[in-house]
C-alpha cells in the first residue's frame, strides 16, 4: 500500500481558480457561459434581462458590447451584463419605491414589469414532464438490457445469502446504459436486502470526480462512519429503552438478550466509546495509510456485504494507478465481519492493460459487455420515455425514428438520442408550435453538434487556441488551402502580441494534427515536389462561433485588431 502522505490539494486549488476566473468575468465554466449543450435558451432571455436592467436604450453599453463580441449563445459574460446593470452610474437608487429613473419615469407600476415570462407561459407546453428526458433521471424500465441486468443480478444474489459476490467489470461505449442498469440492480439489491433483513449495501463512486486513492478511500470511510454512527445511535436508543424498562420493573434482564444488568451497561458504554472514536477523514492532509485503516475499521465495524460501484473506473486508474483497486481487491482476506466486492464500470475497453496482473484477474472475475444500441432499440427506448415526457399527440411520426437514426450513427448512444428528443422539444416550444416535427430534430442535431464543438474549443490549451486562431484569421482573409508555414507565421505574431512563448514549427505541426483529430480542422499532407511536403488545412467548424469562443479566453481576448498583421503571411512566406 502506498503510505506516502498524499495531501491531495487539487480540489481547493481548482475551486480557487474558478473563483478568480469568475470574479474578473473573463473565464467561465460551461454552465456560466451558457455552453451547456442542450439548454440553449440563455441567449434570448439574457438579452432581455440586460434590457431590463440597463434601463434606457442609449446607455445600454453592456448589450452593445455583447453584440459586438458576437459571442451569441456562448461565452457571453453574464457577469458583465449584471454588473453593468447593477452598478450603473446613472441609476438613482433613491427614486420612487423600488423604481429607478432609468426605467421610464411616467411608466405605470404595471408597465415596469414587462411580463417577460407571461408570454412564454401562455403557450401550451409541449412537455408533460421534461425531467424524464434528462440524464439524471433513472428509468424504471430499461428495454434491451434485460440480459445484462439478469447477469448482474445472478452474480450479486450471493450478497443476499451473506457471501461475497464475485467482482464485476462492466464494459461498453458511452450511453449504452451501463450506469443506469447498474444503479437499477443496486436499488433492487438494497430493497431486497431490507425486505429479508440481510445487511447488504451498494456504495456508488463516480471516479471521474473522485479520482485519487485518497479521495476514494476518504469518501468511502466517511460514508461508513456516518452509517456506523446512525447504527450506534439507534442501538443506544434501543438499549436505553431496555435499561429503563428493566429499572421500572416492566421487564427482567433475563428476558433481554443480556446475561445480566452489568452486561447491558457494558454494551451501552462500549457503544458510546465507539461513537466517540469515529473521526471523519478530512478531504486532504492525512497519510494514505491512515485513511485506509480508518476506512477498513469503519467497513468492518459490523457484519455486512458491501458492493463498491466504481463508475468510470478507467479515470481512476489513469489518474492514480491501480493502488486503490489493489487494496480493495485484497481486503477480504483481512476483514473479519464484513465482505467487500467491486463493480467497475468503464467505457474504455483497454484500461485493464494498465493493471497489475493480480488486480486484473481479481477485478475481472466476471465481465459483462453492453453492446451499442441499434436504431430499432433506440426507437423503443425513446418511445417509452416520450410517453411520459410529452403531452399526447405532440410528436409527428418521423420524430422518434429520426432521433434514433441520428443517435445510432453516433455509436448507438441512448444519451444522445434522449438529448436530441429533448432539444427538439425545446426548439418546438420556442417556435411556439404545438407539435415537434422532423425539422426540429434536424435543428436539434445541428445545435448539439455546434455545442460539442464549442465545448471542445473552449477547453483547448492556450497554445492550441492560438494555432486555431491563426487558421481562422487566414480563412477570414480569404486564404484557401492554408499551409503550416502560413499558420506558423501568424501564430508567432499572435504569441508576440500576448507575450506567450513561441513553440517550434514542428510542435505547431503536432498541434495542428491534434486539431485535425478533434475534427476542428481538416488537414491533408500535400507534396510540393522538390520543396518537400506540407500540410494544407481548412476549418471544419463554423468560423464565427469558434472565433467567439476563442476570444472569450482571457489570454486570447488580449489580441486586439489582429487583422493588419495577417498581411505577414505575404511578407514572410
Ligand atoms: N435501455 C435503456 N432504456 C432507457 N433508457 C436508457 C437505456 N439505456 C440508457 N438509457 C438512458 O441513456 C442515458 C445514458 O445511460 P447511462 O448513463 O447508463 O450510459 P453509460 O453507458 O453509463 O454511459 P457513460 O459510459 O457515458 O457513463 C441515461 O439517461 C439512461 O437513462
Amino acid at each position: 500500500m502506498d503510505s506516502d502522505s498524499e495531501t491531495d490539494d487539487d480540489p481547493p486549488a481548482r475551486a480557487e481558480t474558478d473563483r478568480t476566473a469568475r470574479s474578473d468575468g473573463t473565464d467561465r465554466t460551461a454552465a456560466d457561459d451558457g455552453s451547456d449543450t442542450t439548454d440553449g435558451d440563455t441567449t434570448d432571455s439574457d438579452a432581455t434581462v440586460s434590457d431590463a436592467t440597463a434601463g434606457g436604450d442609449e446607455d445600454d453599453v453592456g448589450r452593445s458590447d455583447v453584440a459586438e463580441n458576437g459571442i451569441g449563445q456562448n461565452g457571453v459574460s453574464r457577469t458583465e451584463l449584471t454588473t453593468e446593470g447593477e452598478i450603473h452610474p446613472d441609476v438613482d437608487l433613491d427614486v420612487g419605491e423600488g423604481q429607478s429613473e432609468a426605467s421610464s419615469p411616467e411608466a405605470e407600476p404595471d408597465e415596469a414589469s414587462p411580463g417577460l415570462f407571461d408570454d412564454l407561459l401562455s403557450g401550451e407546453p409541449i412537455f408533460e414532464n421534461k425531467e424524464v428526458l434528462r440524464p439524471s433521471y433513472t428509468p424504471r424500465r430499461l428495454p434491451h438490457r434485460e440480459e445484462q441486468i439478469n447477469n448482474m443480478a445472478t452474480i450479486l444474489v450471493t450478497a443476499l445469502r451473506g457471501d461475497t459476490p464475485s467482482n464485476i467489470l462492466i464494459y461498453g461505449k458511452t450511453g449504452t446504459g451501463k450506469t443506469a442498469s447498474a444503479k437499477f440492480v443496486s436499488d433492487e439489491l438494497e430493497t431486497t436486502s431490507q425486505k429479508y433483513e440481510v445487511p447488504c449495501e451498494v456504495q456508488y463512486i463516480n471516479c471521474e470526480v473522485t479520482d485519487t486513492q485518497y479521495r476514494v478511500l476518504a469518501q468511502l470511510a466517511n460514508k461508513f462512519i456516518d452509517q456506523n454512527v446512525d447504527y450506534i445511535d439507534d442501538e443506544l436508543d434501543r438499549l436505553h429503552g431496555v435499561r429503563e424498562a428493566v429499572d421500572e420493573g416492566k421487564t427482567t434482564v433475563e428476558e433481554t438478550s443480556f446475561t445480566d444488568g452489568e452486561a447491558l451497561d457494558e454494551r451501552i458504554d462500549d457503544l458510546e466509546d465507539d461513537r466517540e472514536e469515529f473521526e471523519p477523514v478530512p478531504m486532504t492532509g492525512w497519510p494514505t495509510d491512515r485513511v485506509y485503516s480508518t476506512f477498513f475499521e469503519a467497513v468492518d465495524y459490523r457484519e455486512r456485504v458491501v458492493v463498491i460501484m466504481l463508475d468510470e473506473i478507467d479515470k481512476l486508474v489513469e489518474k492514480s494507478g491501480d493502488d486503490t483497486l489493489y487494496n480493495l481487491s485484497r481486503m477480504n482476506s483481512e476483514l473479519e465481519n464484513s465482505r467487500v466486492s467491486i463493480m467497475g464500470i468503464s467505457n474504455d475497453l483497454k484500461f485493464t492493460d494498465f493493471l497489475d496482473p493480480r488486480v486484473k484477474s481479481s477485478l475481472g472475475e466476471e465481465e459483462i459487455v453492453f453492446p451499442p444500441y441499434d436504431a430499432t432499440q433506440l426507437r423503443d427506448i425513446l418511445q417509452h420515455r416520450s410517453d411520459i415526457a410529452f403531452k399526447p399527440d405532440t410528436l409527428s411520426d418521423d420524430v422518434i425514428p429520426l432521433c434514433a437514426a441520428f443517435a445510432a450513427q453516433e455509436h448507438g448512444d441512448a444519451r444522445r438520442a434522449l438529448d436530441l428528443l429533448r432539444t427538439a422539444g425545446e426548439l418546438a416550444e420556442r417556435d411556439r408550435t404545438e407539435n415537434i416535427h422532423e425539422e426540429h430534430v434536424r435543428r436539434a442535431q445541428e445545435k448539439i453538434e455546434l455545442d460539442r464543438v464549442v465545448e471542445v474549443v473552449r477547453t483547448l490549451p492556450t497554445q492550441s487556441k492560438l494555432v486555431l486562431y491563426a487558421v481562422i484569421l487566414l480563412e477570414e482573409n480569404g486564404v484557401h488551402n492554408i499551409n503550416t508555414g502560413e499558420v506558423f507565421n501568424i501564430y508567432k505574431r499572435l504569441c508576440a502580441e500576448i507575450d506567450m512563448d513561441v513553440l517550434t514549427q514542428r510542435r505547431v505541426t503536432d498541434l495542428i494534427s491534434e486539431l485535425d483529430m478533434l475534427g476542428i480542422v481538416n488537414a491533408v499532407v500535400v507534396s510540393k515536389g522538390r520543396y518537400g511536403r506540407t500540410k494544407e488545412m481548412s476549418l471544419s467548424v463554423p468560423l464565427d462561433e469558434t472565433k467567439s469562443v476563442l476570444l472569450a479566453d482571457s489570454r486570447l481576448g488580449e489580441v486586439e485588431d489582429a487583422q493588419p498583421f495577417v498581411q505577414a503571411r505575404f511578407d514572410d512566406s
